[in-house]
Order: structure tokens, then C-alpha cells, then sequence
């Protein structure tokens, strides 16, 4: 299998056919603008120290300060760091945020860490980069295995670097501490936004269509109880530990109740304790892949629809809620075989979308409700997926290649009305 970043690069290539963007453009897309590698220093409880790699990437900074979250995973590295940032450039750049892209890690499992080691890190992380991000040139957010409770962490550790509170210098954060309303749920929710937006334009119905999610943490877990409340029949989640599969539909809000008190989908599943959906039975996560559902929909990690698996995928729409989980070197199969899907960079962008939310409210010091987040959340969703669907219609492509072509135009015409120096950071 290719490198990740080299498969992002295989989409761009296929993009670049149907659009017309400078040659300068094109290279400076070809690679990220600054990347730092970092040794993350823990103090365990015991005492002992572990050094952790850690990574910030500034990808592009073209449509404004870059933006895009922090990962705590032991499969981090720098290509995965690089790609994300890549993806986070395009999905911006598609949502038309006044953003460019950027990406951070720390290569460590957090299962394995008590909450004050992951305090101590999550604020280690920002002294080794604490001079890399800012409110003007790079802010974070939440991703895989980081959360409200890690991103206020970091704010406070920014702030006692800088000696002062700065809150837009990172989302995602609690809402006490600045966070919006509505930023922990926004990247199911909008999800959900783009699926009903096709489903509308399909004409198709949400009774009688059926859904598996994978991944039941942040993202997944809303997506999975908005569909159910809006008459998908959820047929399966799973999580790191494994599938569960009810063909008569789980009951998404016991499936919740039981992941907390089991902090696993899976495990005590075959004992019938969860609730209403307790029938059904477990299966491994590569099994859910190729359950003969509607819709797919991946919300853990990359590439767990590859070459090897794509022929087997009975889904007849893939909703990409995780970043990057269907490979590159799928795609042709997956159009032979005429599975409709909807791209990450615009189907997961909810997130980032409520991030921005986040960092306006904050550069103002003035706090939306609820509702008003939802309904700009939606509106601007919606108004994406038609974009890009009408795209993909008139050029005759698939939707990913249309997001593309799309995010291309912007960052193009961002890139000429900017001049030449915009290639240069300053000093750089
Ligand atoms: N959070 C956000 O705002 C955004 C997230 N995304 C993307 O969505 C995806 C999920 O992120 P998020 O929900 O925030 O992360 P979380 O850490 O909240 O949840 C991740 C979920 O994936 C599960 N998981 C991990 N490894 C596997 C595996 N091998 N097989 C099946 N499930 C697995 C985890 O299981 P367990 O619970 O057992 O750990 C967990 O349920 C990522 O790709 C992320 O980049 C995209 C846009 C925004
Ligand atoms: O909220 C953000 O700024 C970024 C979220 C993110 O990392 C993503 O969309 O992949």
C-alpha cells in the first residue's frame, strides 16, 4: 500500500485534471509548509520518564492561520501528522473557513496513562510548541483520543506560558473554559447534515434504510443516535474492542449507557445488559466493514477500506466521518462497483466548522446559544454538500474529486490574490 500521504496525493492528481490552478499552487500543495517533530517528557506517577514523539504540522496557510486537531494514538507518526494536516487544508478550503490547514500528535496510548499523567502531557505537548501555534498562525483542537477536558488543559498551560489568557488559541475546549456550545457534538451532527442533504437529493427515505457505524467515540457515537432519531435503522457500531450487529436496528441510547458503564460496545454485549438491543450478536470490526447494509459509515481511523477489502464492501454509500478511512487505491473499485461516497474533507467538516464558531465567539467575547450554533452548523453543511454535489454533477465526477476541484479553486485564486510572497513565511 502506498504511504497515506502519498495516496492524498494520488486524489489531488486526480482533481488537478478537471481543474485549471496555477503550477505554483500545485507544488506548494505538493508538500506541508513547516513541520516540527518534538520529544513529548512525561513524569509517570512512579516517577520514572518517558519521552514521547510528538508532532505539529502547518500544512498551508494560505486562507488564514492554520487549523486542525491533536491526536494521542500509538500509531502516530510523521506521514500520518503530514496528511491530516493535508486533508484539514482541503476540507477548510471546501467549507469555505477563513482557515488553512495544520495537524499534531503525540505517539502514546492514553488508556495506558492515569489522568494526571495525561494532564502532565497534554500540558508538555504545548511547552514544546507553545512558540509553533497561536491565535493568527495555528489552532488546535480535539481528535482521536483527545477531548474538552485535554484541549482546556492546553489553553491553561498557553497561558501561563504567555502569562495571560489568550482563549482562541485552541477549540474544542470546555464551555466554561470559552468552548462553544455545540462543538462536542458538531462532527456527527454534521455528518448527519451531509447524509440528509444526498438522501433528499436521492430521494430516498431514512425508514427502511440501514446503517453500520465503526468507531463510537466522538464523532461516531452522535452521527449513530442522530441517524436512529431520525428513522435510520442502526444496525451495527463498534468500537476498538469490536462489532455489535442487530438486523432488526440496536438501541443507539442503550448502546451509549452500556459503552460508559463498560467503556467498551462489545464486552458484556452476548449477556443481553444492553437494554433494548440486547439481542444480535458480535462480530469483529473488519466483518462490520462488509455487512450488507445502505449506509457505511467509518468514524475510528485510516484505511480500513483498502484494495483488499473494497470488492467486499456491500454498502451502497459510504459516509466518510473518519479522516482518510477508505485508501486511495479503493476508489476504482468502489466506483465499478457503484458505491456512492461521501468524502471526509466535507462529511467530518462539522467540527472544524463549530471550531471556527468557537474562534469567533472568543475573538469577540460573545457567546452564542445552542440553537443558534445548530442552525449555522446545518446552513453551512448543507450548503457545502449542494456545492459540492452540483459539482459533481455538472464535471460528471465523483464527490471527493468535486470537493477537490473546489478547495483547488479557492486556494488558487487565495494563493494569486496574495502574490508570490505568499509562498514565503516570514524569515523562511
Ligand atoms: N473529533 C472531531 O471533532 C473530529 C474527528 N474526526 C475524525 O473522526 C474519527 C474519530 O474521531 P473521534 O470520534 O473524535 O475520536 P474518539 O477518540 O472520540 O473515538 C474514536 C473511536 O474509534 C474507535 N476505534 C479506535 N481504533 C479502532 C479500530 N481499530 N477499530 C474500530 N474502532 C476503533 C475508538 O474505540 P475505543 O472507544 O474503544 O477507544 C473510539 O470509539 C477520526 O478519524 C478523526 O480524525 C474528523 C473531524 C473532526
Ligand atoms: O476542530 C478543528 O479545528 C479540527 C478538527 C479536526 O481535526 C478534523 O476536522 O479532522
Amino acid at each position: 500500500m502506498p504511504s497515506l500521504f502519498d495516496g492524498a496525493g494520488a486524489r489531488i492528481s486526480a482533481a488537478l485534471e478537471h481543474v485549471d490552478i496555477s503550477e505554483d499552487t500545485a507544488q506548494r500543495l505538493a508538500q506541508p509548509d513547516t513541520a516540527l517533530k518534538v520529544s513529548v517528557p512525561l513524569r509517570r506517577d512512579d516517577g520514572t520518564l518517558t519521552l514521547y514523539p510528538g508532532y505539529r504540522v502547518r500544512y498551508d496557510d494560505t486562507l488564514g492561520p492554520a487549523k486542525g486537531g491533536i491526536r494521542f494514538h500509538p500509531d502516530v507518526g510523521a506521514d500520518e501528522v503530514a496528511t491530516l494536516a493535508f486533508w484539514m487544508t482541503i476540507k477548510c478550503a471546501v467549507l469555505g473557513l477563513p482557515f488553512g490547514g495544520g495537524k499534531g500528535g503525540v505517539a502514546v496510548d492514553p488508556k495506558g496513562l492515569s489522568p494526571a499523567e495525561l494532564e502532565r502531557l497534554s500540558r508538555a505537548w504545548v511547552d514544546k510548541v507553545a512558540d509553533f501555534i497561536g491565535p493568527n498562525t495555528d489552532i488546535p483542537a480535539p481528535d482521536v483520543n483527545t477531548n474538552p477536558r485535554v484541549m482546556g488543559w492546553m489553553m491553561d498551560q498557553y497561558r501561563i506560558i504567555n502569562r495571560g489568557e489568550v482563549r482562541e488559541v485552541i477549540t474544542g475546549k470546555p464551555v466554561e473554559m470559552g468552548g462553544s456550545a455545540g462543538r462536542a457534538t458538531a462532527t456527527g451532527d454534521g455528518a448527519f447534515h451531509t447524509l440528509t442533504t444526498m438522501m433528499q437529493r436521492w430521494d430516498r427515505q431514512a425508514e427502511g434504510t440501514t446503517v453500520a457505524v465503526q468507531g463510537f467515540g466522538n464523532a461516531g457515537a452522535r452521527f449513530a443516535r442522530r441517524c436512529a432519531e431520525a428513522g435510520y435503522t442502526v444496525v451495527a457500531v463498534s468500537d476498538s474492542s469490536g462489532a455489535i450487529h442487530d438486523p432488526n436496528g440496536l438501541d443507539i441510547d442503550a448502546v451509549i449507557a452500556h459503552k460508559e458503564a463498560h467503556r467498551s460496545v462489545a464486552s458484556g454485549y452476548s449477556e443481553g445488559d444492553v437494554g433494548g438491543a440486547g439481542r444480535g450478536e458480535t462480530l469483529g470490526n473488519d466483518e462490520l466493514i462488509e455487512l450488507d447494509v445502505d449506509i457505511l459509515a467509518p468514524a475510528a481511523l485510516e484505511n480500513v477500506v483498502t484494495a483488499d477489502n473494497a470488492d467486499r464492501v456491500r454498502a451502497g454509500t459510504i459516509v466518510e466521518i473518519a479522516n482518510g478511512p477508505v485508501a486511495s487505491e479503493a476508489d476504482a473499485t468502489l466506483a465499478a462497483n457503484g458505491v456512492a461516497v461521501l468524502p471526509d474533507i466535507l462529511a467530518n467538516a462539522g467540527g472544524v466548522t463549530v471550531s471556527y464558531f468557537e474562534w469567533v465567539q472568543n475573538r469577540q467575547a460573545w457567546y452564542w446559544d445552542a440553537s443558534t450554533v445548530a442552525e449555522r452548523l446545518e446552513q453551512r453543511m448543507v450548503d457545502a454538500t449542494k456545492r459540492v454535489a452540483d459539482r459533481a454533477e455538472s464535471l460528471e465526477i465523483d464527490h471527493r474529486t468535486a470537493a477537490y476541484v473546489i478547495a483547488l479553486e479557492k486556494l488558487d485564486a487565495a494563493a494569486r490574490a496574495r502574490g508570490t510572497s505568499s509562498f514565503f513565511r516570514d524569515g523562511g
